[in-house]
């Protein structure tokens, strides 16, 4: 656990960057530090393993006063991930990754297969090891850098903006592959962003700080979206708040009704279904195919000669809400057909069902 104690970083000039911060970072979960630029995210970071000393107040590793720590030894314990990956231009990747283990040193060949076995972890083909950092894209190098801070095995892990350099599809698959990572590895994770999405998705735990270095709310992300601490929280959380915080709710919460599926290959005489106004049509293994609209269906004959409409998909079990609402979105129909992991239907969320969970989250603000 790290633990900020009263901790204020007052730089020569004045500047008040950090001012009387207290709060606990538990082992083996994500903190992140959000907040607008100039709040003291990366100050308060680096105070951790001692690149900035603090001017008042203490900061705690497992009880110990970091300032009572040697930087050497202590920076051993923290990995450190920055923006743009900050790899070393002039070495192979293998290198690169093998930097910590080779200042431990551990003899080259130890170093090496540790630094194969990590690249691996990242995701990164092994063909890659040879390279030289300008030979890799900016998703793949910041890979490289989450490696390297990996590679001695550190408690802790302190990463300043590490995927803000890339663009939005790399930075989405980078943060699902730290989620995938720390799902493994549990460790001490600071992270520090200005991206509130970032923030939501990553943090188990978000702190948000106000320009001056104070902490404006620290809060897991369901609360902080349902329940900012005040105006400065609420207007930092942006306008989509309410539709940011269907992602914490599950999509298991919505009524399903099972009747509205119909075969693709099923006799239509005598017809039936008309009086529901859309079916879903599936296949032999009850996968969806489309939607049908009932004044559509053939007299005789099956659905597979009708024309279906698109249709989105949320998975029972795992989706939130706000998938099963993107999934209304994606059809004609309004409803939303609910899967099973293999992709085969469970029933549908009709537009009365997810009014219904709608209207019990908006009664849930506030409490
Ligand atoms: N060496 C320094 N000397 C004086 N002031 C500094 C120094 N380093 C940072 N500051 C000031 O301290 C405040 C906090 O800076 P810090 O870099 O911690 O903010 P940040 O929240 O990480 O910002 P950003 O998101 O823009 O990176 C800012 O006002 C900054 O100008």
């Amino acid at each position: 656990m790290i633990t900020f104690n009263g901790v204020t970083k007052r730089y020569a000039d004045g500047t008040v960057a950090v001012d009387d911060l207290s709060l606990e970072v538990p082992t083996g979960e994500i903190t992140v530090f959000v907040g607008p630029s100039g709040c003291g995210k990366t100050t308060s970071l680096r105070m951790i393993n001692r690149m900035i000393d603090a001017t008042g107040g203490q900061i705690l590793l497992d009880g110990v006063d970091v300032k009572t720590i040697d930087p050497p030894t202590l920076r051993r314990g923290i990995g450190y991930v920055i923006q743009q990956a900050g790899l070393f231009p002039h070495r192979k990747i293998v290198d690169n990754v093998a930097t910590v283990p080779y200042l431990l040193g551990w003899d080259k060949g130890k170093a090496r297969a540790r630094a194969m076995e990590l690249l691996e972890r990242v995701g990164l083909d092994s063909k890659m090891a040879d390279r030289y950092p300008f030979q890799l894209s900016g998703g793949q190098q910041q890979r490289v850098g989450v490696a390297r801070a990996l590679a001695a095995d550190p408690p802790v892990l302190l990463m300043d903006e590490p995927f803000s350099a890339v663009d939005p599809i790399v930075r989405a698959s980078l943060q699902e592959e730290l989620l995938r990572l720390q799902a493994e590895l549990n460790k001490t994770i600071v992270f520090v962003t200005h991206d509130i999405d970032e923030a939501v998705k990553l943090g188990d735990r978000v702190a948000v700080l106000q320009v001056g270095g104070k902490l404006a709310q620290l809060a897991d992300p369901a609360t902080l979206l349902a329940r900012p601490a005040d105006d400065f929280v609420r207007e930092f959380l942006g306008r989509d708040r309410g539709i940011r915080r269907l992602s914490f709710v599950s999509g298991d919460e919505l009524r399903l009704r099972t009747d509205l599926t119909v075969p693709a290959s099923a006799e239509l005489s005598p017809p039936r279904g008309a009086n529901e106004p859309w079916l879903v049509v599936v296949d032999e293994e009850n996968r969806p195919l489309g939607w049908i609209a009932s004044k559509d269906l053939p007299e005789s004959g099956t659905p597979a000669d009708a024309r279906l409409a698109p249709y989105g998909t949320f998975v029972r079990g795992r989706d939130s809400l706000r998938a099963a609402l993107d999934a209304t979105l994606l059809s004609p129909s309004g409803n939303a057909i609910a899967v099973d992991e293999s992709g085969r239907v469970v029933g549908v969320a009709t537009r009365e069902a997810l009014d219904e969970a709608l209207a019990l989250i908006a009664g849930g603000v506030g409490d």
